[in-house]
């Protein structure tokens, strides 16, 4: 009924968005349960950032797993697949290497959407795959590309022998080589993820893939091009920049809503946590804790930067790229040695009516993996090998979890606990978030097996179901979700009572002794005293379940009448037949037959008289019947009604009127 179909977003209503009940209202956490980050005082000097920034960063009052004060509560959301940026099957390409001659031919985009297989309540991981082009060195020493794109969206990985068979993979999304920064922008699905974050939802997008094969790449561009200040418009910028500049987009477009940004960016190199906004000299680790408010691990300490203009963005992703750790080994001369977690949290403020204001917390992580590597192929020692090693184990650990999640019916216990990667991203993996993995790959046939690994991690990752959420304060959501459920409980009760022509009025019934919760001004709310607040949701419950009770007293109502009327319709269907019956019969015989008549009250008498005739009859009957006769036509049986005008008049049997015409 209306609060199955209640819904707290209009926006989220049109797209089919499903209501998860907002939990019970929590009582604001306390200064202490709050995370806490270092002053921007203490800061400045620290870093290598300019003044921009420095301006920018502030203390933190956001609560550890994201929520920003107060408790959480939350709704459900929307299906990926209906995202609009994923038409355009002239994308479809059959080119194979990436020949394809045009740009459009460099977007393999799949008909076959693994999520229209699900069902509203659940989506899947959004997979895509990115092929980059050969590299120098690779076009230099001759190497053979080993990849082909049939289209719809399948990667075929072409064997080394020629006996054997190839193997076959289908995403969502295949880029081939040629494709563009841009088109990576517009067909992978991250656009709907910042639209979600932007209504209150938790979003990821991470680059999973071997070394050297492109992830850094497709987030960031080319190496050096963040930190050298390019246009956000130059073609090699990656994807990070271009998502923040559609996420200001998005938040110019609704005026309605007011916007606090804030960003972070940690990197986990060897197993510890290092704050690249604040990294300090010593570099000195943070620690990951658990939060039992908001059920999620969080970095404790983690610098955030209040971002009001995409500058200030900007000048997160700057600082976080020079201090991030890279090295080179023989496989990448620019190779990342840790994973990189930038994220962009979104609290939203909007006046959902004109009484209640509430705030939605939204955030978008961007994730680059470091590469897992054959430590053989990439010649590592030292201290590229201990980072090696480390990369390894937390990937692994990443495939373990991955491997569990999509493994619907069997899932167990899932080991986020060991590793910080896997803490960091279990939010993401699990449940409550919106995921965007882009698998990257290299086409040469020298990296064949670690191809293969990660289009078998990227098919497992597609199978992980989630179940998003917004995340919104407990309390908003409470007040919020009663007013529309009162308000959708009196509309439907006032359309019952139209449609029943049932004259209720409330200030003249019973429900006139209800106190009905006062109209509070916007902006109001969070200056009213706690008992006032108390007392206004306790008159929106109880205003809420009189309405109900009401509205099951009309329903039941509805379906007596519901039942009357169908036992009518069926008695005037059967006098109508019979009506029929009689207008056919020749109108002689009706004379001398009165039982026929169907409005005759003679028949009755009749029919007892004519069943003591028809016994005779039948002794002095010509024959027995016999199987070969033909059937006699039947009239149809009668309804059984409860209603008593039934069942008065019996029609003649099949056998009184052969008897008849004999
Ligand atoms: N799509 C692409 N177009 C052009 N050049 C690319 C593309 N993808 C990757 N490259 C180039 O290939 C090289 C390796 O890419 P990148 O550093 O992004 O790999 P990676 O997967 O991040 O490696 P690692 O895990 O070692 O950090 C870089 O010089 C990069 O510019």
């Amino acid at each position: 009924m209306a609060l199955k179909n209640l819904q707290l977003f209009q926006p989220m209503n049109s797209n089919g968005y499903q209501h998860r009940q907002a939990g019970p209202m929590r009582a604001p956490p306390t200064a202490l349960s709050r995370s806490l980050s270092k002053s921007a005082e203490t800061l400045i000097g620290t870093t290598r950032c300019g003044k921009e920034l420095r301006s920018r960063k502030a203390r933190s009052t956001e609560q550890p797993g994201g929520a920003m004060a107060k408790g959480n509560s939350s709704t459900a959301l929307p299906n990926l697949t209906n995202n609009s940026n994923w038409d355009g099957d002239s994308l479809r390409s059959r080119s194979r290497n990436g020949s394809a001659s045009s740009r459009a031919g460099s977007v393999d985009r799949s008909t076959r959407d693994s999520n229209t297989t699900l069902n509203s309540d659940e989506d899947n991981i959004n997979v895509v795959v990115r092929i980059r082009p050969l590299s120098e060195k690779e076009r230099k020493s001759g190497e053979r590309e080993i990849l082909e794109f049939p289209g719809n969206g399948q990667v075929i990985c072409h064997a080394k022998n020629p006996g054997q068979r190839p193997k076959v993979f289908s995403y969502n999304v295949v880029f081939e080589p040629l494709a563009t920064q841009e088109d990576v922008l517009e067909y992978s699905g991250i656009k709907r993820l910042l639209e979600m974050a932007v209504e209150g939802f938790s979003c990821t997008a991470f680059c999973y893939g071997q070394t050297g094969s492109g992830k850094t790449h497709t987030l960031t561009g080319p190496p050096g091009l963040v930190e050298s200040g390019a246009s956000p418009l130059a073609p090699g910028q990656g994807l990070v920049i271009r998502s923040f500049v559609y996420l200001f987009q998005l938040i110019n477009e609704r005026p309605d809503s007011h916007f606090v940004l804030k960003a972070s960016f940690l990197e986990i190199y060897n197993e510890k946590v290092i704050d690249l906004l604040n990294p300090g000299s010593a570099r000195k680790p943070l620690q990951v804790r658990w939060s039992k408010e908001s059920r999620g691990f969080y970095v404790e300490n983690l610098f955030t930067v209040d971002c009001e203009q995409l500058d200030d963005l900007f000048a997160v992703l700057e600082e976080g790229m020079r201090n991030r750790a890279v090295g080179a080994h023989a496989m990448n001369a620019h190779s990342s040695r840790s994973h990189t977690v930038l994220s962009v949290r979104v609290r939203r403020e909007l006046r959902a009516d004109a009484s209640v204001n509430c705030s939605t917390h939204g955030k978008i992580n961007f994730v680059d993996l470091a590469g897992s590597e054959m430590t053989k192929r990439t010649h590592s020692t030292g201290k590229t090998l201990e980072e090696a090693n480390n990369i390894n184990r937390s990937l692994m650990v990443l495939g373990y979890c991955i491997a569990q999640l999509s493994d619907g019916k069997k899932r167990g216990h899932i080991p986020y606990r060991d590793s910080k990667l896997t803490k960091l991203l279990a939010d993401s993996l699990s449940g409550n978030g919106v995921t965007l993995m882009i698998a990257c790959i290299a086409p040469t046939k020298s990296n064949l097996s670690e191809t293969i690994n990660t289009l078998r991690y990227a098919a497992r990752a597609k199978k992980i179901k989630s179940k998003p959420i917004v995340k919104m304060d407990a309390r908003d959501a409470l007040i919020l979700s009663l007013k529309r459920e009162v308000e959708a409980l009196q509309a439907e009760n006032q359309h019952l009572r139209t449609a029943l022509h049932v004259q209720t009025d409330y200030s003249m019934d019973t429900y006139s002794h209800r106190r009905t919760p006062p109209q509070i001004e916007p902006n109001k709310l969070y200056q009213l005293p706690r008992s006032e607040l108390v007392d206004l949701v306790q008159l929106h419950m109880d205003e809420n379940s009189a309405l109900r009770k009401e509205n099951t007293e009309l329903f039941t109502v509805r379906d007596q009448l519901l039942r009357d009327q169908e036992l009518l319709s069926r008695e005037n269907e059967r006098l109508l037949k019979k009506m029929e019956d009689v207008n056919t019969m020749p109108k002689q015989r009706n004379a001398r037959e009165p039982w026929l008549c169907p409005f005759s009250r003679q028949p009755e008498r009749f029919s007892r008289e004519r069943k003591k005739k028809d016994k005779k009859d039948v002794c002095v009957s010509d024959r027995p019947s016999s199987p070969q006769d033909p059937p006699t036509e039947k009239l149809a049986p009668e309804p059984t009604p409860t209603n008593p005008t039934f069942g008065q008049i019996q029609p003649p049997t099949p056998h009184q009127t052969t008897a008849s015409t004999e």
